[in-house]
C-alpha cells in the first residue's frame, strides 16, 4: 500500500503492471541487468541448441531467474539506500557492497552450474 492513501491494494493486474514497470526502470537505468539478460538469452540459445533434456531445461531456467532476480534486488536496494543515506555512509557502503556481494555469488555459481550442465549435453563427462 502506498504510505499515507486511504486506497485499497491495486488489483493483481495493477501490481503486475507496476512489477513490469520496476523491469523497464531496471533495464534502463542499470548496465548489469542489461548485460545479465544478454547472458541469459545466449545461454537459452545455447539449451536450444543443445536440445537439453527438460531437467536440464529447468537449471539453466532457474539460474537465469535467479541471477536477474539477485540483480533486481540490487538495484531496489541501491535505491533504498540512495534515497536514506544520499550522503556517504559506512553503512550505506555496507549494505550495497554486501547486496552486490550476493549478486556475485550466483553469477559465479550459476556460470559453473551453465558449464557443467552444457559440457555434460556436449558429451564432454
Ligand atoms: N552512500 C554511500 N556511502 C558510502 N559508500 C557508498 C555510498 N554509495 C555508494 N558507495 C560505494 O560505491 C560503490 C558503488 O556505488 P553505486 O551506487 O554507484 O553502485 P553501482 O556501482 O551502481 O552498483 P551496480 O554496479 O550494482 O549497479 C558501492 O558499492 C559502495 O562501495
Amino acid at each position: 500500500m502506498i504510505p499515507g492513501s486511504d486506497r485499497d491494494h491495486p488489483t493483481f493486474i495493477r501490481s503486475f503492471r507496476f512489477a513490469l514497470e520496476g523491469i523497464g526502470i531496471a533495464i534502463k537505468t542499470e548496465r548489469n541487468i542489461k548485460v545479465m539478460l544478454g547472458i541469459g538469452a545466449v545461454a537459452l540459445i545455447v539449451s536450444a541448441w543443445l536440445a537439453l533434456d527438460p531437467i536440464s531445461w529447468c537449471i539453466i531456467l532457474m539460474c537465469c531467474a535467479l541471477v536477474i532476480h539477485a540483480e533486481l534486488v540490487n538495484t531496489a536496494l541501491e535505491a533504498v539506500v540512495d534515497l536514506a543515506s544520499p550522503e556517504i555512509h559506512p553503512l550505506a557502503k555496507r549494505a550495497k557492497d554486501i547486496a552486490a556481494a550476493s549478486v556475485y555469488v550466483l553469477s559465479v555459481m550459476s556460470a559453473l552450474v551453465g558449464l557443467l550442465v552444457f559440457s555434460h549435453a556436449l558429451g564432454l563427462w
